[in-house]
């Protein structure tokens, strides 16, 4: 059943109907774990598995397999590169009968690649899926102090970190070995344990005081470093990374409105929130952020803002992202497409009256996703939001002039490959100030980061309306929200007719 159940979502897949996540969440085999490292197996060796079917001509020579391509390559995997559990299955004896073939098959690309080992087998890109293990504790349910006693009591060696260089601090992590961590050079709650570490067993997980995702996942809150009682926007929020770690830096003070137009996607966020004990701060809504309307009394008070909007996803590294995205190949016309939304999405979030400090992000490669985006709005902004520049000591910059900007990249940083923009309003924008003093999220003895939240102006006060939109805006017909321009006219007909009206959001 496992093998079927696997052969048939490959072939899913592949025809585009769907991505292996959305397919294995809805398939009715129970151990979607055990499913889900038989599909990404499989897709990780596709090509090698692919040249070896054809060396072994083992579809013409085993009629049980003739038109199963997908179940073929399932088999020949697990035989090859899996656990090995035909041995429970009809299948053995297919295998079995073709065992010599497929080793020695295996054993030719090996001595023709000069490598050893079957994973040095894999395309670069395929074999940089394996990221070291980032760990972020948890700090609304933990202390980093706790987490780092309970690994060291199950026999975790912490490596001594101390003021390493960044080049240092890579090769540190690259080079750590099973059951060894570091603390990461940039975020105090993060750790980094060994690459192929699996902690989804955890009880530090399960009972949310650990989380598990990438580092690039991490730094937009960080970079975002909003004061304790802020009110803060997520505007793509699901599945909710940002929202909760945004929400933990909060601790849990403020308020996070997190927004996502995706109904199952938001759903799945609302457990996660629960688990991670974020709930209290965040406001789930399910809505297209571009017809949230700024000038809602309720959001009068927010001064920060994350865009983390949908992207190409280029540059998660991973082959299974071009061989699961049901979306066509990044043409020209679909980043454009996509860099249209994304900038629609970040002059929505700047466009909040009494915003201050924005923070964008992708994990694509494209610079028309990243530098093209972030150029067009701030041409667009006419100055009165600018470039903030981000952890200056990193090495990966943004493109051309836009070096204010991050990009992590898989071989250089260990992360996915991500662009962080960060936009702060300056004293052009006559608005109000965040209530509370800011407090510094996290203390950077490696000054870091510019935490440059200083709009200096007092003075012009607005609560929305033109007087605060920027310029450029008022020129552009990028229809940076339509309903609520409708409703600004009524409004205004309405206090001609001396009708009153209420604001919504
Ligand atoms: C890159 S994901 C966000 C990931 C999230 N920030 C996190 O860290 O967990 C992009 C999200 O944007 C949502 N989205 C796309 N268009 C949207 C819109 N117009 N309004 C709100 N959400 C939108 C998608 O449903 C998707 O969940």
């Amino acid at each position: 059943m496992l093998f079927k159940e696997a052969a048939r979502i490959i072939t899913l897949v592949e025809d585009k109907k769907g991505t292996v996540k959305t397919l294995i969440f809805s398939s009715t085999y129970q151990n979607k774990k055990q499913l889900f490292a038989v599909v990404c197996g499989v897709l990780r060796y596709a090509e090698i598995i692919s040249t070896i079917l054809e060396r072994t001509q083992l579809l013409k020579h085993e009629k049980a397999l003739r038109q199963k391509p997908s179940l073929a390559r399932v088999l020949v995997h697990e035989f090859l590169f899996g656990q090995d559990q035909h041995k429970h299955t009809h299948y053995q004896e297919v295998i079995m009968k073709n065992k010599a073939a497929l080793t020695s098959e295996l054993a030719r690309l090996k001595v023709a690649a000069k490598v050893s080992r079957n994973e040095d087998l894999l395309s670069k890109s395929s074999a940089q899926i394996r990221l070291p293990r980032y760990v972020r504790v948890n700090l609304l349910k933990t202390t980093v102090e706790d987490v780092l006693q309970m690994f060291v009591s199950e026999k975790y060696e912490e490596i001594e970190n101390v003021n390493p260089t960044y080049t240092e601090y890579i090769e540190l992590v690259r080079n750590l070995q099973p059951k060894q961590f570091l603390r990461d050079c940039h975020l105090p709650e993060l750790l980094v344990f060994a690459r192929g570490t699996d902690l989804h067993e955890h009880k530090l997980y399960k009972s949310g005081a650990i989380i598990l995702q990438d580092k690039q996942a991490f730094l937009p809150a960080y970079i975002l470093a909003p004061p304790a009682g802020s009110h803060v926007i997520d505007c793509c929020a699901a599945p909710g990374n940002k929202t909760t770690h945004t929400a933990a830096i909060l601790h849990n003070t403020g308020r996070v409105f997190a927004f996502d137009k995706d109904g199952q996607r938001l759903a799945s966020m609302r457990k996660l929130t629960q688990c991670v004990g974020a709930s209290g701060a965040i406001q789930l809504s399910h809505m297209d952020f571009l017809k949230v309307d700024p000038t809602s009394p309720q959001y009068s008070r927010v001064t920060h803002a994350i865009v983390d909007p949908s992207c190409s996803g280029s540059g998660i590294v991973s082959r299974l992202n071009e061989l699961t995205s049901v979306e066509e190949p990044n043409s020209k016309q679909r980043l454009k497409h996509l860099a249209n939304f994304q900038a629609m999405i970040l002059k929505h979030a700047l466009s909040f009256p009494s915003m201050q400090r924005v923070v964008y992000s992708t994990c694509s490669i494209h610079a028309e996703e990243n530098e093209g985006v972030v150029k067009e709005v701030e041409e667009w902004c006419g100055g009165r939001y600018v470039l903030v520049e981000i952890m200056p000591t990193l090495p990966g910059r943004g493109e051309g002039s836009f070096t204010k900007c991050v990009r992590m990249s898989p071989e250089r940083d260990l992360t996915n490959g991500f662009f962080v923009a960060c936009f702060r309003r300056t004293s052009a924008c006559g608005s109000k100030r965040p209530k509370s003093t800011h407090v510094v999220a996290h203390s950077d003895n490696r000054g870091d980061i510019q935490r440059d939240n200083s709009c200096d102006i007092q003075g012009e006060e607005s609560a929305g309306g033109h007087r605060n939109v920027p310029k450029k805006r008022r020129a552009s017909n990028i229809p940076v929200n339509p309903s609520a321009t409708k409703k600004r006219k009524m409004k205004r007909k309405r206090k001609r007719n001396g009708k009153s009206v209420t604001a919504e959001a």
